[in-house]
């Protein structure tokens, strides 16, 4: 890690954007309300389309918010540096907030409280490439070496936001709260409105079919690529040169195949069933990840 960086309680922060005041603060004294909601998920895990759900399941479908409001004034990263002067000022509630902190530094009063969070997880290597080729676009983040480069610091934990093993160990050890649902980014490729479905059911949400409806549409890729307020195209080309690679890439599942190799993909998947024989969660890829097969 280099000059860029920090490090927190052994996870990696990106200075400009938090300090280790704030993720004390954040730890130990933000105050959780019941009716907080809180998209949660490691880096390029569907964070960004997480809000987009959420927002539209909040507005009832009605795209107007979605398309007017920057998804980040939506639902703004509790830990970031620009969020610390809206929680000070007051934010009106019910409040949606996105976050990338691993379970260990979130809110204590998280435990206490009946605010709900949805944690989405995605297969590690499509995780990686996305994070790989972000690393190229976003001018805060060291630029990796190679494709190699960011595979060996993926199995150190070695990058922002910590070990994606730890975290999602971390969160899904969580799993028995009533308030926590934890989905992965494969199921909402495969089903979008069942997701949404069990998304309102969790939330306590009622939407018509109608509704459901239309916030499936405003949530395909393509119209989450179109909207300037959720694509991040708003943010100067100085912080996010998206012709290097546009944000809302790829979003599919199984482009890892065309960035590892065999021995790359069969180190990944040792060092898997290493730290992850113990996941508490059924996960679709899970035992293919098991396996050593490429
Ligand atoms: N609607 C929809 N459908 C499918 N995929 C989607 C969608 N919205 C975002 N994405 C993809 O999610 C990846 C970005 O993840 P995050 O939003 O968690 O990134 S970030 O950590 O907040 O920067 C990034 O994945 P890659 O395309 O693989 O890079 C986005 O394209």
């Amino acid at each position: 890690m280099t000059a860029k960086y920090g490090n927190h309680k052994g996870m990696c922060f990106l200075l400009l954007s938090t300090s280790s005041e704030i993720l004390t603060f954040i730890e130990n004294e933000f105050q959780v309300l019941d009716d907080d909601v809180f998209s949660v998920a490691y880096p390029k895990s569907g964070t960004t389309w997480m809000i987009e759900i959420l927002s539209l399941i909040r507005s009832d479908g009605d795209p107007h918010w979605i398309r007017t409001v920057p998804n980040w004034d939506r639902m703004p990263w509790l830990e970031l540096k620009e969020t610390q002067e809206k929680l000070k000022t007051g934010l009106q509630s019910p409040r949606f907030f996105a976050s990338h902190l691993p379970f260990y530094l979130f809110p204590k009063s998280f435990s206490r409280s009946q605010a709900k969070v949805i944690y989405t997880i995605r297969h590690p290597k499509d995780e990686l490439v996305s994070l790989y080729h972000f690393s190229q676009m976003h001018k805060f983040l060291e630029v990796p070496e190679s494709f190699e480069q960011e595979l060996q610091d993926f199995l150190k934990g070695d990058l922002i936001y910590g070990s994606w093993f730890d975290h999602v160990l971390g969160w899904t050890g969580e799993k028995d709260r009533a308030n926590l649902l934890i989905l992965t980014y494969e199921e909402l490729l495969k089903d979008l409105r069942g997701c949404v479905v069990r998304i309102c059911n969790f939330l306590g949400k009622e939407l018509d079919e109608a509704a459901i409806d239309k916030v499936v549409e405003n949530a395909t890729f393509k119209n989450m690529k179109d909207n300037k307020m959720a694509n991040y195209s708003l943010v100067p080309e100085e912080v996010m040169d998206q012709k290097k690679s546009p944000f809302m890439r790829k979003g599919i599942s199984g482009d890892w195949k065309n960035h590892f190799t065999v021995e790359q993909s069969e180190r990944f998947n040792k060092v898997y069933r290493e730290k992850m024989k113990d996941l508490s969660v059924k996960i679709s890829w899970h035992e293919d990840l098991m396996q050593s097969s490429f």
